[in-house]
Formats: structure tokens, C-alpha cells, sequence
């Protein structure tokens, strides 16, 4: 069933008179069923109103759109009715006369007896028969305010839009009202946005509360379903079991915005050569073929076009050596796993907090789970295979090598093995190798398989040593992989040329793309100094079709990919899923203000920037539920409720966790929580 409204990726960039441009909100995706009635809450500026005021087509996004019952709102109209704070009467009319402005004008197809029913029925539904016949000047707030719902509701519009309707009037008169419009709502079935600064009043109304981010680019950040049954009484609502907790989540929410409001204080930046604050960079990247858009940026000229004439890129033989280059300052920016900005900045295995933030996401997909020749040939050839032969042997322990916790091959494989009710900590031993010492590890039998991004899984096939179980297509297409990571002092130092790094890797990740550049882009990652690899086995997946060593090669079209399909924005909703995949498996706590965290981690703006000045499309992916192979759903809304009910994990720390505001490392919150 297609929704009532649909809110279709909206962005709103309002142009300033110095010629810059401010991106008020960003990528904002909401459907609304008929009857529902939904509250827009978040911090004065964030964007309710402009939100508002688009839906009400009163303005136009600068890129999406609105859709009622399939039909695009391009302009105001009756059908979508607006009530103000401020009233909006004409003052010289009285009340009757104003609601019947809007009636005559409106319905004016209508035989006149019947225009003149709706106006006094509408009078009555608003309780002022006695005072038709006064002019705004002699009304009270309220009084003017229920005019202004009489004459919205009396056109009947198929949407009312309310803009803090309540917000001057005094609690007496707030409380009547919101309890009268509850009523006229339901007993015609109005379907109403409301933006409001008021979470009780938004509990007591809604069906859902859409709250929003803080500006610039402002989203959607989370939404809370009110499961109150209606009709509504305001004392059921006080006393209904989830009322509280409902509450406390809002004030949460408002409270970890606030928080992240205070840290985007700006620093006074010194600007050098070619308009940036720095133009020589160290680089780090792991010898993978997901590396390639930093090769390619590189050789191909890209970085200097974007004024950063001294990159050097610097290959570091693992993840754990590239991740204390990145906390100790050696390296300016790295390519890094999904999970390692946020990880780092949480403070994992009981390590300082060190703030990243991710700009780009780098690549999506391109792994694959490589099991040993000997496993394949004993006959162990699915999970199931695997498990049985387990069982049957208990006393034999499988070893997996997996490169970083933090990493999505360790996250997909403990998925993988969990889904099938293996314990990826007690029923087999995960052992962390770096990706090019994979297949030797392989063969000196140190390991039974592992997960592992190209070329060594497809190295593993062509030498005889493995088969591929499972590609990553097979388990999630589509999963965020690589993303660019930088200290995030390093970030609000040099503000220009990390907007620039941004720019010129976007640009070589949709080089990456363009299946004809492929292999020219083969040649140069296997160079020594990149991936070191033989072309033979880099090609399969890359270029060749992919050979997973148990039948005729497939063609995989989309398993390294740096650009298509809306690749490259950070995508905060995979980075929540992360995140609570690493709290189930104890490698980081999960925060409490995860809404914060990931807003501070992720940079969309940044990316929005540099997507605009290459004339690319700067929209994120949707913000849906999360489905796997295996059926089960994550919901971005409510992470903890996932960690709560999911079967197989470790003791999950779930706290408030409080980054500090400049660069100095913190301690862990483990470490924290011991003080
Ligand atoms: N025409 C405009 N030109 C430039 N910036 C604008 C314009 N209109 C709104 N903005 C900016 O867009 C942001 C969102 O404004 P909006 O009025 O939608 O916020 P709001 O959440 O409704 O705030 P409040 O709760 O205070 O009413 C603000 O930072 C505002 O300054």
C-alpha cells in the first residue's frame, strides 16, 4: 500500500546574501499513512518549519519531493491547511467572517446554505457560538487560535499542518485546545504533521514523533512510536506503562543534540598554499584491492588537481599498525574499516577515546569467506556441513582468521556462523591476521578459513589452497566496507583541505566505477609498491568473472564497488548496525547516545559539500530497517531493542558515552566506568 504523504529525500539549501549556501535539511524520507498524526520535534533552527512549510508547498526543496496520494505538491492548496502560532485572522473580521473567507473561497461550488452549515457547524465544533460575532482584538489567544483550526478544518483539507499551534498560550487554555483537537481529529479522521517544542504534547497527540537533528543538514534522527491506544484521555496517557520511558527517550534525544550543538564551535584556520590549510599528506592503506580509489586519486593526478600536491601513501602491513598511526598523528588520514571510526572514537579494547570522523565511504562489498581445500574435500561444504562434522568431533578446535575486530569480515562472519547457532567465541576460535598474510596462514594450516577482501580470497582459489563458501554478496549486498577516517581535530584544523581529500577521492571512487578504467586500475594496484599482487588472481571480481573454486566463474557485477547505487555517502544507518554488532560481540559498549555519536562520527555535510562541487548526486542511501540474508530485521530506531533480543552475544555494556571536545585521548569508557 502506497503511503498517504510520502516526504521523498528531501534536501533544502538556502542560498545566503555573502554567496555561500546553508543546507538547512538534508536527505529527509518519511511516509505518512491516512489518520496519522505525526509530531516534528528537535531544537529551535534545526528545520521543523521549513519541513513544514514544504509539505504545506509554501516552499519548494532544492532537491526531493513531496507526494500526496500520488500526486506531487508543487504549490499551497486546500487540501493541506496551515495553522500558525500566530493566528493569521484578518482583523477586522469576526469570527464567522473569517471561517467563512475560507469556506466561500474554497467551496464556492457549493450552494450558499450549505457554505453557511459548514461555517456554523465548524463554529460549534470549537465551542465559540458565543463569540461568532466578535473580531480577533476582543478574543483571547486561544479563542483566535481555535478560529484558526475552525478555518482549517472547515475547507476540510485532506492534511492539517500545525506550526506550534499552542506555543503562546497559557497551560489552561494549551491543555483544553490539544485536548480538543485530539478529538476533532479523530472523529474525522484528519491526518495532521505538528511541529512542536512540547513533548507532552507531542505524546498525548501523535502516533509517531519524528525527531530531528540538529542543523546543518538536519535529518532525521530517530522515530518513536507512541503505542497509546486512542481514543485518548490525558490521564491514561500520563498513566499508560511506556509513557515514561517514551518521555525520557525524547529528552535524550533533545539533550544529546544539545550536547552536539556545543561542539561545533569553530577555530580560527590559517590558510596556506592553493587555498588550503595543508597539501601534504601521509595517507595509510592496507595492500587490498578495495584500495584502488586512493591509487587511482593519486596516479591519476587527482589529489593535485584538488591542490594537494604532496600526498604520499602510505602502506601499513595491518589494520592494527594503520590504527595507531591514525590515534598517534603519523598519518593524516587512512583508508579504514567500517567500524574503526566509530570504534576508535568510543575507545575500544580498553584504548583512549580518539575521536574520527568519516566523510566518504570508500567502497561497498568485495569479501568473501575462504574455507581450506581439506575442509571442501572432507565433504564440508555448507554451514550445516560444518556444524555436523563439529558436533560429531567435538575435541577438534577451527581456527578462522578474520583481520580486525572492528572490520565488517569479522562482523559478517561471526554473523554468518551465529545464524546458524554456532558461537563464533566458544564453538570455533577467531583469530585476527593481516589480509596479505591470509593465505599463507592457509597453507601452513595455522587456520581452516577466513574472511577476507580481494585478492586473497580469489589468491587462495588460484593457488588450490580454498574455496569460496560465501561472498558478501551472498550475505549482505550492499554493505558499507572502506570509508576515508581522519582525527577529527585533524578535521576542524584543516577544514579545506579535508573537504578537498574528500572531493578528489569521491572523484577517483567514480573512476573506480567506470567498468572501461578497470584494467588500467588493475595495472596499477598491482604494483609493488600498492597491492604487490599477481594480475591473475587481482582480476577475478575486479574485471574477470569471479571464481569461487566450486564451479564455473560467475560474473559478479557489482562486488568491488566504489561509486554506484548512492556507494559513497556516510550511511549512518549500516554505521548504527555496526555499532551494535560490535556491542554484541564486546569489542566496544554500545552508547546510549548513539544518535550523537554517530552524527559526530559521520560528516555528511562534508560529503554534501564535496559531492555538490563535482556536480554528483549527494544523497544518502534510506534510512530502513536492515535485513540480512538470514530474515532477521534491524531497526534503526530501536538498536537496543535488537541487542535485547538477539540469541547468541556476549555481556553487552550499554552507557552514556561522553566524548571530550578537543584532541586529547580519553580514557576508554571501560576504563571510565573503573575509576
Ligand atoms: N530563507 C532562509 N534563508 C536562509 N536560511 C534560512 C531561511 N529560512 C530558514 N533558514 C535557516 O534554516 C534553518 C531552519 O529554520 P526553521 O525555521 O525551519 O527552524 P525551526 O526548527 O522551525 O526553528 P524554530 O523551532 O526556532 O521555529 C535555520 O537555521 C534558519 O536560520
Amino acid at each position: 500500500m502506497s503511503a498517504f504523504v510520502e516526504v521523498d529525500h528531501i534536501d533544502r539549501i538556502f542560498p545566503l546574501p555573502n554567496g555561500e549556501s546553508y543546507i538547512a535539511l538534508k536527505n529527509i524520507e518519511l511516509k505518512i499513512n491516512k489518520g496519522e498524526f505525526i509530531s516534528l520535534i528537535g531544537h529551535s533552527g534545526c528545520g521543523k518549519s521549513t519541513l513544514l512549510n514544504i509539505i504545506a508547498g509554501l516552499d519548494r526543496p532544492t532537491t526531493g519531493g513531496v507526494i500526496l496520494e500520488g500526486r506531487e505538491v508543487q504549490k499551497p492548496g486546500p487540501d493541506r491547511m496551515v495553522v500558525f502560532q500566530n493566528y493569521s485572522l484578518l482583523p477586522w473580521k469576526t469570527v464567522r467572517e473569517n471561517i467563512a473567507l475560507a469556506v466561500d473561497r474554497v467551496m464556492r461550488h457549493l450552494p450558499k446554505g450549505e457554505r453557511k452549515g459548514i461555517v456554523e457547524h465548524h463554529i460549534d465544533i470549537v465551542g465559540l457560538r458565543h463569540a461568532a460575532h466578535k473580531r480577533p482584538a476582543q478574543l483571547s489567544g486561544g479563542m483566535k487560535q481555535r478560529v484558526a483550526i475552525a478555518r482549517a478544518l472547515a475547507i476540510r483539507p485532506k492534511l492539517l499542518l500545525l506550526d506550534e499551534p499552542f506555543g503562546a498560550l497559557d497551560a489552561l487554555t494549551r491543555g483544553s485546545l490539544q485536548e480538543q483537537l485530539m478529538k476533532i481529529c479523530q472523529e474525522n479522521e484528519v491526518t495532521c504533521v505538528m511541529v512542536t517544542h512540547d513533548v507532552d504534547e507531542a505524546l498525548l497527540l501523535s502516533d509517531r514523533i519524528v525527531m530531528l537533528t540538529n542543523g546543518p543538514a538536519a535529518h532525521i534522527g530517530q522515530i518513536l512510536d507512541v503505542p497509546i491506544p486512542r481514543p485518548r484521555q490525558r490521564l491514561d496517557v500520563v498513566n499508560h506503562p511506556s509513557y515514561y520511558a517514551l518521555r525520557n527517550e525524547m529528552l535524550y534525544f533533545l539533550n544529546q543534540q544539545k550536547r552536539a550543538k556545543r561542539t561545533k564551535a569553530k577555530q580560527p584556520i590559517a590558510i596556506g598554499r592553493n587555498g588550503l590549510e595543508k597539501v601534504n599528506l601521509d595517507i595509510g592503506f592496507i595492500p587490498l584491492t578495495d584500495c584502488a580509489p586512493l591509487v587511482v586519486a593519486k596516479e591519476k593526478g587527482i589529489f593535485a588537481r584538488h591542490g594537494l600536491e604532496e600526498v604520499n601513501l602510505v602502506r601499513k602491513p595491518g589494520w592494527r599498525a594503520l590504527a595507531s598511526d591514525m590515534a598517534s598523528g603519523q598519518l593524516d588520514a587512512a583508508q579504514m574499516l567500517a567500524g574503526m571510526p566509530l570504534a576508535m572514537t568510543l575507545g575500544m579494547e580498553n584504548q583512549p577515546s580518539v575521536p574520527i570522523v568519516t566523510a566518504l565511504t570508500l567502497s561497498r562489498n568485495g569479501n568473501a569467506i575462504t574455507w581450506s581445500k581439506q575442509l571442501y574435500d572432507q565433504g564440508i561444504r555448507s554451514l550445516e556441513d560444518f556444524k555436523r562434522s563439529m558436533l560429531a568431533d567435538s575435541d577438534k578446535v577451527h581456527t578462522f582468521g578474520m583481520v580486525h575486530p572492528t572490520s565488517m569480515h569479522n562482523l559478517l562472519l561471526r554473523y554468518w556462523f551465529a545464524s546458524h547457532g554456532i558461537d563464533p567465541d566458544w564453538d570455533i576460535n577467531l583469530t585476527v591476521i593481516p589480509p596479505p598474510q591470509m593465505v599463507s596462514n592457509l597453507k601452513a594450516g595455522n587456520i581452516d578459513g577466513y574472511c577476507v577482501g580481494e585478492p586473497w580470497n580469489s589468491r587462495a582459489v588460484y593457488e588450490g589452497l580454498g574455496v569460496v563458501m560465501a561472498t558478501d554478496l551472498d550475505l549482505w549486498a550492499g554493505h558499507i566496507e572502506k570509508v576515508l577516517g581522519v582525527r577529527e581535530a585533524w578535521a576542524n584544523q584543516y577544514p579545506q583541505t579535508h573537504l578537498a581529500l574528500v572531493t578528489a577521492l569521491l572523484e577517483a571512487c567514480e573512476y573506480c566505477d567506470d567498468r572501461r578504467n578497470r584494467e588500467e586500475i588493475l595495472q596499477l594496484i598491482c604494483r609493488p609498491e600498492y597491492v604487490g599482487s599477481a594480475p591473475e588472481y587481482t582480476r577475478p571480481g575486479l574485471l574477470d568473472p569471479y571464481n569461487k573454486g566450486t564451479g564455473e566463474p560467475v560474473q559478479l557485477l557489482d562486488y568491488n564497488q566504489f561509486y554506484v547505487d548512492r556507494t559513497n555517502c556516510p550511511d549512518r544507518t549500516q554505521m548504527l548496525w555496526v555499532m551494535a554488532q560490535m556491542a554484541r560481540w564486546g569489542i566496544t559498549p554500545f552508547p546510549k547516545n548513539w544518535v550523537e555519536i554517530i552524527e559526530r562520527v559521520c560528516k555528511i555535510d562534508v560529503f554534501s559539500e564535496a559531492a555538490r562541487s563535482l556536480g554528483f548526486l549527494d544523497t544518502e542511501r534510506d534510512r530502513a530497517p536492515i535485513q540480512l540474508w538470514d530474515g532477521e530485521v534491524f531497526n534503526p530506531d530501536d538498536p537496543i531493542g535488537y541487542l535485547s533480543q538477539v540469541a547468541i552475544k556476549r555481556d553487552i555494556q550499554i552507557q552514556e558515552i561522553m566524548l571530550a571536545n578537543d584532541d586529547t585521548p580519553t580514557p576508554s569508557p571501560s576504563l571510565r566506568k573503573i575509576a
